[in-house]
């Protein structure tokens, strides 16, 4: 049997996925439980676990999700095999997903108004659509990397307020964004909708993002197609998928959607979800972005995702966008947290606006899980190199 240490975010109501490997191994396919991971391969001793990455697994369906799940719950209440066990602190954690395509929404009400007041100051912040549909655009999946993964300050074209022409350097203004991701396990075919009915046997689990944002390199060339270089240099994941079937205590109805969203949005079951995320900079926590205030749920991003008949695919990641409270202290984006560079903040006796080189950003994130324990997303962090 497993130890599992009081109050861990690891418990038996968790059991994430993920592919790490081990000092001259190949990476595969483990669970985490408590402070070890399970090897699959060895445990199960199936060869879908003895993969890279979880698609192959992902892509067997949910019926076999919940299956397994409920094998793995079995396994470690009881003996687990020699040599399926190893200490977390002493494995390597790769990306757990191999991307397939990857899109990123704009879901918060609170991020979407506070970037339209910084952006367009002279306009409405929410365009007429914000709330008629999950705004989003893709992204680039190759770029998407594994928690760790240094971030090389981006090098673009940037044009200063006052400056008439562009020039050409690293990026002044960098900033993370702390999002929620959704991994999709089944696709679709080309040509079909994904009804909103069908979000919890299509999509496998959750992991957390920080979306890295160049705000110059984004506030030059976004106009009228959308952001382009400024976000595709990097997307760090964290490296534990959380299953969607770990989440059922976390459900919550998304604040009220007025106006009545169209009938293709419309959720038979509410999909909000009551995650709480932390922001740290530097080591110091920063913010406490509420994820249970996100305007679109997960569910409604799916469908949008698809109802044009675009197919979808086993290792589509969809980000959720910025996850952005209320209150000062709930920004998931420090241009929002800064006003834009007006108002520094305080870190451990510095004053703070952007990312400097070296600087290190770290996202968590818990949920309540079955028999009243909590839950853990673990952390995706990563650190910023200079310009090359
Ligand atoms: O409003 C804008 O022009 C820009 C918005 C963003 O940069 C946000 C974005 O990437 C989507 C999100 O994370 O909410
Ligand atoms: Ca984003
Ligand atoms: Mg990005």
């Amino acid at each position: 049997m497993i130890d599992i240490p009081d109050g861990s975010l690891f418990g038996l109501a968790n059991l994430p996925y993920g592919v790490f490997s081990t000092p001259g191994s190949a990476p595969r396919v483990g669970v985490r439980v408590g402070d070890s991971v399970v090897d699959l391969a060895v445990a199960l001793g199936e060869e879908v676990f003895a993969r890279p990455s979880l698609n192959a697994f992902m892509a067997q369906g949910h019926d076999r999700w919940v299956r397994v799940r409920q094998q793995i719950t079995e396994l470690v209440s009881g003996e687990v095999p020699d040599g399926a066990v190893h200490p977390v602190a002493e494995v390597r954690m790769h990306l757990p997903v191999e991307v397939a395509d990857y899109v990123d929404f704009y879901a918060s009400e609170h991020h979407a108004t506070n970037l339209g007041r910084l952006f367009r100051p002279d306009s409405e912040p929410l365009m007429p659509n914000w709330k008629h549909l999950p705004v989003g655009y893709h992204g680039r999946a190759g770029t998407v990397v594994v928690s760790g993964t240094d971030v090389v300050r981006p090098s673009g074209q940037r044009r200063a307020p006052g400056e008439d022409a562009p020039t050409f350097g690293p990026c002044r203004r960098l900033d993370v964004e702390a999002e929620l991701g959704f991994v999709v396990g089944t696709g679709s075919e080309l040509g079909t909708a994904v009804p909103i009915a069908e979000f919890a046997t299509r999509v496998f689990g959750a992991v957390l993002v920080n979306d890295w944002s160049a705000r110059d390199i984004q506030a030059w060339e976004y106009v009228p197609l959308g952001p382009f270089l400024g976000k595709s240099f990097a997307t760090s994941v964290s490296p534990w998928v959380v299953p969607l079937l770990a989440l059922e205590q976390a459900r919550v109805a998304t604040p009220a959607q007025i106006p009545e969203p169209l009938p293709y949005l419309e959720e038979p079951e509410p999909w909000g979800l009551d995650i709480d995320l932390a922001v740290s900079w530097n080591g110091h926590e920063i913010s406490r972005p509420p994820y249970r205030e996100m305007y679109w749920s997960p569910a409604q991003m799916l469908a949008h995702l698809t109802v044009n008949g675009a197919a979808s695919r086993t290792g589509d990641l969809y980000a959720s966008g910025t996850v952005s409270g209320p209150e000062k202290h709930q920004r998931g984006a420090f241009v929002e947290l800064t006003w834009g560079g007006a108002e520094p903040v305080r870190i451990g006796g510095q004053e703070r606006t952007f990312l400097e080189d070296g600087d290190e950003v770290t996202i968590t994130a818990t949920a309540p899980g079955a028999d009243g324990t909590r839950i853990g997303f673990g952390e995706v962090t990563g650190r910023v190199l200079p310009a090359c």
